[in-house]
């Protein structure tokens, strides 16, 4: 896959108005904290603007006869209760700061394990993984430390401009006048930033897509010999990455260089211009050293409204990232209900006419599936590869929604049910059966985290898993690795049935739940299933028809269509697609005969 095809594009572009609202949402819970925080940095800068005022009086007290001692002392204060009161303030925004990642991450990663299956397949996880952790942390700088810096930088500012204005105006208009100047020219490479900042984001996306796809099949990407080109195409996202994040920092070099260029300016031609006035005699020398003192510390805000300033642009690129991972839709838990009447007992299923496409440019899967499957007993769905059989399954645990005619569960619509509810009465074992990483045991209590040990114990021997434990030194704890790599495909599926079982379904489905396992445990499974389907009613997909000869009924699919439904005589007598499916896999004969055959 070239790199393009899971590079994220689909960002919108949010407008002024959106990203301040969306910044500000993240704050907004802390805005108490960031308001404390920002009182300190004024409070401290307070301080520190009382400064050049005791340094006046100071210095004009040098040629009377008053003592200079109650000076130097306020102003030895100033300075230690500002910079106490200036280190509790950054403490406290950085917590803040810290609190507003975790919070953003806490929302995005609640929305994203909730997500529609739909919206999941559409998007690259990878990615998904990459606006929680990287997009989330560039928000610390944007939501505390641009927002602060602003506003104290430019409290600061103006204070210092009203007194810069009330010591001198004209050395003030001088100073305006460049920094103006400067700082227009500094405006205009800001949405460089922002551009450069959103492009290096992205690139981080792709990373981590490219990894997890990578990952995801790695032993895929071994037996391909595909190493060097995967890593190249990692090689190039982390290329990309680089470069806009250079280009970012250059435009960033471009604009504090600026600002440190317009005070300098400033300076001389304060220095200039106010030489004069001194000379003239229109001004006293202290005003002039209390002016340029002043000018000194105009340094640090100014240096404040440009960092806000790129931290907002680096910030809105990340917003906007974030945005969009928060605006996809997650799952409608539905009603909320009390237990379901026939909590307990097995439940009787109903397809009433149902058709469903998975997207709306796609074909439909589904035109008009019907079929009836009474309270217990095993069902089992045959029929060429992508009759719609597996969809059957996704769409009864309503990991998709029909796009017409009905489903009914005990007779009720499932769009009725509580989503837990109904979830909570089914076990679903997968086709590909996957294991997560973690213990044997964390994988089995899985969907029943209060199972009891003797249920634990229970099902290991029923999935045939007992032997496996006992010879592993670790037994339950045993570490199964990423995806249960250190498992054989047959043990990874039988660990898949222990879970559903443990669940102890009302409704069973089972998705070529064995068709892994070895001729001798796929029977001792057949009859497990069984002895289940007495009191749980069973679905089974299965290609292998040995498996399923027994059947109470057997629905035969084809083209996203029932074809016929009946048990494995019937249908070998009446309906030429299963008697030819039968006569491939040598099963055209009496059920008690074939259910032993293996294909
Ligand atoms: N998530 C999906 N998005 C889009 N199309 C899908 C998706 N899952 C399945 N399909 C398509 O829907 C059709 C039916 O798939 P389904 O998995 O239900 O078939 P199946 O009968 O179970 O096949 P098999 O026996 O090979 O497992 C196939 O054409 C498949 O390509």
């Amino acid at each position: 896959m070239p790199a393009d095809d899971v590079r994220s594009d689909t960002t919108p572009a949010l407008t002024a108005g959106e990203t301040w609202r969306a910044l500000y949402g993240h704050f907004r819970p802390h805005r108490w904290a960031v308001v404390l925080g920002a009182l300190c940095a004024l409070a401290g800068a307070a301080a520190g603007l009382a400064q050049p005022l005791a340094a006046k009086s100071l210095v004009d007290r040098l040629g009377g006869s008053d003592s200079i001692s109650g000076v130097l002392i306020l102003l030895t204060a100033l300075v230690l209760v500002g910079t106490a009161i200036e280190a509790v303030g950054a403490y406290v925004l950085d917590r803040t700061a810290e609190s507003v990642v975790l919070a953003a991450r806490r929302t995005l990663i609640g929305r994203l394990l909730r997500l529609r299956l739909p919206e999941v397949e559409r998007t690259q996880p990878g990615d998904l993984m990459s606006r929680v952790t990287s997009d989330t942390t560039l928000l610390k700088a944007v939501t505390t430390r641009s927002v602060v810096a602003a506003i104290s930088g430019g409290v600061t500012f103006l204070a210092t401009i009203v007194l810069m204005g009330l010591m001198d105006p004209v050395l003030l208009g001088v100073t305006l006048g460049v920094i103006l100047l400067i700082g227009g020219a500094v405006a205009l490479v800001m949405p460089q930033i922002s551009k450069a900042a959103k492009k290096s984001q992205e690139a981080v996306g792709e990373i981590s897509t490219v990894l997890e796809r990578a990952f995801g099949a790695f032993r895929t990407i071994k037996a391909s010999g595909a190493e060097a080109r995967e890593a190249a195409v990692v090689d190039r996202a982390a290329t990309r990455a680089w470069k806009y994040g250079v280009r970012s920092s250059k435009w960033e070099a471009v604009a504090f260089t600026s600002i440190g260029l317009s005070v300098q300016v400033s300076f001389l031609a304060v220095l200039g211009v106010g030489g004069a006035r001194v000379a003239s005699g229109e001004i006293p020398v202290s005003t002039l050293v209390a002016f340029l003192l002043f000018l000194f510390y105009l340094i640090e805000p100014v240096t404040s409204l440009v960092d806000a300033a790129t931290q907002y642009q680096v910030g809105a690129a990340a917003i906007a990232r974030i945005v969009e991972a928060e605006r996809l839709a997650t799952e409608d838990p539905g009603p909320a209900g009390g237990a379901p009447a026939a909590a307990g007992r097995a439940a009787a299923v109903e397809f009433d006419d149902v058709r469903f496409r998975y997207r709306a440019e796609l074909p439909y899967v589904h035109h008009g599936v019907s079929f009836t499957v009474p309270g217990a007993g095993m069902t089992a769905f045959v029929g060429p590869s992508g009759a719609g059989k597996t969809t059957v399954f996704g769409l009864i645990e309503r990991f998709y929604e029909t796009s017409g005619g009905r489903i009914l569960i005990d007779g009720r619509d499932i769009r009725e049910w509580p989503l837990a509810e109904l979830r909570a009465s089914i076990g679903y074992v997968e086709q590909d059966a996957p294991v997560l990483s973690g213990t044997l045991r964390e994988n089995l209590v899985f969907a029943a985290p209060d199972a009891a040990d003797d249920a634990i114990r229970d099902v290991l021997v029923r999935a045939r898993l007992d032997g496996l434990v006992d010879r592993l030194p670790d037994g339950l704890d045993t570490v199964v690795g990423h995806r249960g790599s250190k498992l054989s495909g047959g043990e990874r599926q039988r660990v898949a049935i222990a879970r559903a079982l443990l669940r102890r379904p009302r409704l069973l489905l089972l998705d070529e739940a064995t068709s892994q396992l070895d001729a001798v445990n796929e029977m001792a499974l057949r009859d497990v299933v069984a002895e289940v389907a007495r009191d749980v009613t069973v679905l089974v997909v299965a290609h292998r028809l040995s498996t399923v000869t027994l059947a109470d009924r057997i629905v035969v699919m084809d083209a996203g269509r029932v074809r016929a439904v009946g048990t494995h005589a019937e249908l070998v007598a009446r309906d030429p697609l299963y008697g030819e499916l039968a006569a491939t896999q040598f099963l055209a004969s009496a059920p008690g005969e074939a259910a032993g055959a293996r294909i």
